[in-house]
This record gives structure tokens, C-alpha cells and sequence, in this order.
């Protein structure tokens, strides 16, 4: 029998790769985890955690106003962007050694620098190697730029927690959540904000009406959109005879008409891509399918014995996702309980202002598979809080059933505190609940996720 120096070497130290080690530990092998960057991965560093905080510090410039309905007389402030940006920075650095400390009391080894393959059961980090009999990736993925004349101009999501100097005009390109987010956040905190993007609406696969209702509380908010533009029309250029930061976005709206905005800041969120290029896949005769590791339901790869998580399986990109199938493998491998992860029904949502959230099917993926039995209740109302706050925030609630029994396909929210009900209500679509078990809901008054309990 071959002696590995470990039982299990994971690679990333993420969301998944720092669950499923700790849990393996737990179950008795001995394991030790690579991490070429900052320990956390990007959900901590870099995505969900300090996008959030900057959401709550975006909300902050409706304050005074809405305040002053409610009869108080808050003068209205001025963001101090340095101080944000490095408070932020300050909880991103606790939350790192917090991980390092987890993973030292689980007695997971850290070895800090990037791995890659030398072959199937060993890994090289710098000019260690190390052997291992199982093999976990978790290496997550990263933002990519298309390839447009200018695109060096652009940042990514990485550097909008990291920026100098605070844009007071800021461009997004691209539709999807992340380019979404932003553009409400530097809204929020006073920026002028311009979104381009391909569709008519922003959150192409979203459900239709949660697409139309974001984007237009956007509008009211004050973005500006460009949409149906011609993508492979864009360019950027550095404005040299202006301020030298200056940079014009330049491209072709629907009609063929050429079309140009000027911007301190662009923020390309334009997609993101698996992080496979510097780990040697070949060594170990992985196989990627479109860019991706290919795995199994149990996240098994091609060779039995490396396994893949997460964002590097491009399956759903989300760090709830990337933890349980972590958890997920651990335990099937050394806890000897086989468990697989669903992929359906995962609540998601977008912290856009206001909120988008959704579990379940789409109406039109509902319709798609059920043709006419599904039938759509739906709502939208403006929210208690506003009724003395004032603005047009509107609250849009959906609820898509199939057959007879009205059993639940899916909920689709937009509206104040969106994220927080459908995690709750998400449960009515994982057990197969019905209609009717709402309708038998006693409702709590006055809430807005009421609403989803009365709908007729
Ligand atoms: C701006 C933004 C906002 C987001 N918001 C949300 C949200 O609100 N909710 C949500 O659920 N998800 C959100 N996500 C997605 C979420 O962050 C990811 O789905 C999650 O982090 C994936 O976890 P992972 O373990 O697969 O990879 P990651 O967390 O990316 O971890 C991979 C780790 O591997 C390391 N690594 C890469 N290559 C190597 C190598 N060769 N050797 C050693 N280490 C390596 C990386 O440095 C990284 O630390 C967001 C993402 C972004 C970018």
C-alpha cells in the first residue's frame, strides 16, 4: 500500500474548500488545505461579504429623507469613502484570521501559496510537493473581461472594494446580478450611475417580472440604462485631452446609432470563469467540460479519487451551494453516509435596491414545463413603511402553482426585505407545500410577506 502524506489535500480555500476540509478533519482524516490568496476565498474577500456591507452603507443616503416623514430632522450627510472602504477592509482582515483559526483548531494544515498538479496523486505548491490519496478542488472562479478594444480600462467586482478615490460618475457594463448590485450601490452612496446592457432588462433567467420591476425601481432611483446595445460594439478609451481619468464608453444601441458616455469608473461585470488555468489539470488528466471540471452527482471528476466544488464546477455559483456540496462530499467519503446535493429549488437573491429574491421555477420556466395547468397569483402594493417615507418603492410578490392541488413551483419577490422572506418561504417549495397550507397560514399584520399567505 502506497503511504500519501495526507488522506485529503484540498485546493482553494473558499467557501467549499474550507467547509469540506474541516468537516473531513472532523471525520477523522488528515488533511491539509492551499490557498494562494487570502484565506476566505471570494465570498469573504472579495464577493457576498463586503458587497453586502456595502449595501447597508448605500441605504443610508435615504435616511434623512425618509425620516423627516416620520417626523425626524436628520440633516443629510456626506460619505466618507476612505473611511467606508477601509472599515470594510477591517472586517474583510477579522474574517480572514478568523477561517485561519477555524481551520487551526480542526487541525487542517494551511500551506499558503498556489498548487498545482505534478500528477494524479500529488501537488506541487512552489517548490514543495505534497502526496495525497484524494484530491479535493475548490478553486472557484474568477471575473472575466470580454476580449474589446479598451477593456483594460474596466475594473472588475475584485477592485470596487479597493478603489482609490470614489467616482462621483460611474459606468456598469453587463445586466447580470453582480453588475446589478453595484449599480444600486454606488447609486446609493451618490454616485451618477449609467448600466449598459444587452437586454431589454437586466437578470437575463430571472422571472420576467422580477426583471422589469428591478429595473424599474432603478429608474426611479435615478440610473440611467443603455439596453439592447450591440456588446461586441463596445469599446473604451482614455479621454487624454480631458482629466486624465476621464474614460468614454463607446457603442451601438439598438438601431445601429453610435452612442457614447463618459464615466470616472467602469465596472465591467461581464461574467466570471472557472480558475483553472494555473493548476496543470493535464498532470492529472482531468477532464473540463466548457471550461469547467466535469463531475458526477457526488462531485467525483473523471480519476475516482479527485473530487470538484463549487464555482470550478460552474454548476450554481452560489457560496450556500459551494459549502453543502463541501459538506456533501466529506461526509460521503469519510463519514461513509453517502449524500447528494439537490441543484433544484436553491433560493437565490439579488441585493439590488430594492431586493430581488426567488426560489422554485420562473413563470415562464413553469409554463415551459406545464404548459396551461400552472396558474400565477400575483401582487404588487406600496409598502407601510413608505406610506409616511414617501418615494414609489413598490413591493411585487408572485406565487406560480401547478395543477388541481395548487402545489407550489415557485415565489418570486421584489420589494423592501425580499431576501429575508423568500429564505423563510422557501420551505413551502422544498417540502412541496400547496396553496392551500398558505391559505391555512395564519397571517402576521401588518408585514409585507402577509401578502403571500392571502393572494387570491
Ligand atoms: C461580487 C460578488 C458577489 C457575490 N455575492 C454573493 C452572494 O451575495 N451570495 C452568494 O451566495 N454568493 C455570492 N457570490 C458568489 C460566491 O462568492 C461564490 O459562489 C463562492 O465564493 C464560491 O465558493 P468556492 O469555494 O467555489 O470558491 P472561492 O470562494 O472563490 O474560493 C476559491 C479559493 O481558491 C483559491 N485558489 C484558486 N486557485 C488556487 C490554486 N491553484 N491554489 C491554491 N488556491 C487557489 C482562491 O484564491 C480562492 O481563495 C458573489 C461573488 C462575487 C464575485
Amino acid at each position: 500500500m502506497t503511504n500519501f502524506d495526507y488522506d485529503l489535500f484540498v485546493i482553494g480555500a473558499g467557501s467549499g474548500g474550507l467547509a469540506a476540509s474541516k468537516r473531513a478533519a472532523a471525520l477523522g482524516a488528515k488533511v491539509a488545505i492551499a490557498e494562494g490568496d487570502l484565506v476566505g476565498g471570494t465570498c469573504v474577500i472579495r464577493g457576498c461579504v463586503p458587497k453586502k456591507l456595502m449595501v447597508y452603507a448605500s441605504h443610508f443616503s435615504h435616511f434623512s429623507q425618509e425620516a423627516s416623514g416620520y417626523g425626524w430632522e436628520i440633516p443629510a450627510g456626506k460619505l466618507d469613502w476612505n473611511k467606508l472602504r477601509d472599515a470594510i477592509q477591517s472586517e474583510v482582515s477579522r474574517l480572514n484570521k478568523l477561517h485561519i483559526s477555524f481551520l487551526e483548531k480542526s487541525n487542517v494544515e494551511l500551506i499558503s501559496g498556489f498548487a498545482k498538479f505534478v500528477d494524479a496523486h500529488t501537488v506541487a505548491v512552489g517548490d514543495r510537493q505534497f502526496t495525497a490519496e484524494r484530491i479535493l478542488i475548490a478553486v472557484g472562479g474568477e471575473a472575466s473581461k470580454p476580449d474589446l478594444a479598451g477593456m483594460e480600462h474596466a475594473i472588475t467586482s475584485k477592485e470596487m472594494f479597493l478603489m482609490p478615490k470614489f467616482p462621483q460618475r460611474f459606468a456598469v457594463i453587463g445586466g447580470g446580478y453582480i453588475g446589478t448590485e453595484f449599480a444600486g450601490i454606488m447609486r446609493g452612496l451618490g454616485a451618477d450611475v449609467t448600466q449598459i446592457i444587452r437586454d431589454r432588462y437586466v437578470l437575463r433567467g430571472f422571472d420576467h417580472d422580477v426583471r422589469i420591476n428591478v429595473q424599474e425601481s432603478m429608474v426611479n432611483h435615478g440610473i440611467k440604462f443603455h439596453t439592447c446595445i450591440n456588446s461586441d460594439s463596445l469599446t473604451i478609451s482614455k479621454n487624454a485631452s480631458k482629466d486624465e481619468s476621464e474614460l468614454t464608453i463607446s457603442f451601438k444601441d439598438g438601431d445601429g446609432n453610435l452612442q457614447q458616455i463618459n464615466a470616472d469608473t467602469v465596472l465591467a461585470a461581464t461574467g466570471r470563469q472557472p480558475n483553472l488555468s494555473p493548476l496543470s489539470l493535464d498532470k492529472a488528466n482531468i477532464e473540463v467540460v466548457k471550461g469547467a471540471i466535469a463531475v458526477k452527482e457526488d462531485s467525483s471528476t473523471n480519476q475516482p479519487h479527485i473530487y470538484a466544488i463549487g464555482d470550478c464546477t460552474n454548476r450554481v455559483n452560489l457560496t450556500p451551494v459551494a459549502i453543502a456540496e463541501g459538506r456533501a462530499f466529506a461526509e460521503t467519503v469519510y463519514g461513509h453516509t453517502p449524500r447528494f446535493i439537490s441543484h433544484n429549488n436553491i433560493p437565490s437573491a439579488v441585493f439590488s435596491q430594492p431586493e430581488a429574491a426567488t426560489v422554485g421555477l420562473s413563470e415562464e420556466k413553469a409554463r415551459e414545463l406545464y404548459g396551461d395547468r400552472i396558474k400565477v397569483y400575483k401582487t404588487k402594493f406600496r409598502p407601510m413603511f413608505y406610506s409616511l417615507a414617501g418615494g414609489d418603492t413598490k413591493t411585487m410578490m408572485k406565487l406560480i402553482v401547478v395543477g388541481e392541488e395548487e402545489r407550489v413551483l415557485g415565489l418570486q419577490m421584489v420589494g423592501k426585505d425580499a431576501a429575508e422572506i423568500i429564505q423563510g418561504m422557501s420551505l413551502v417549495v422544498t417540502m412541496g407545500g400547496c396553496k392551500k397550507d398558505l391559505d391555512n397560514t395564519m397571517a402576521m399584520h401588518p408585514t409585507a410577506a402577509e401578502e403571500f399567505m392571502t393572494m387570491r
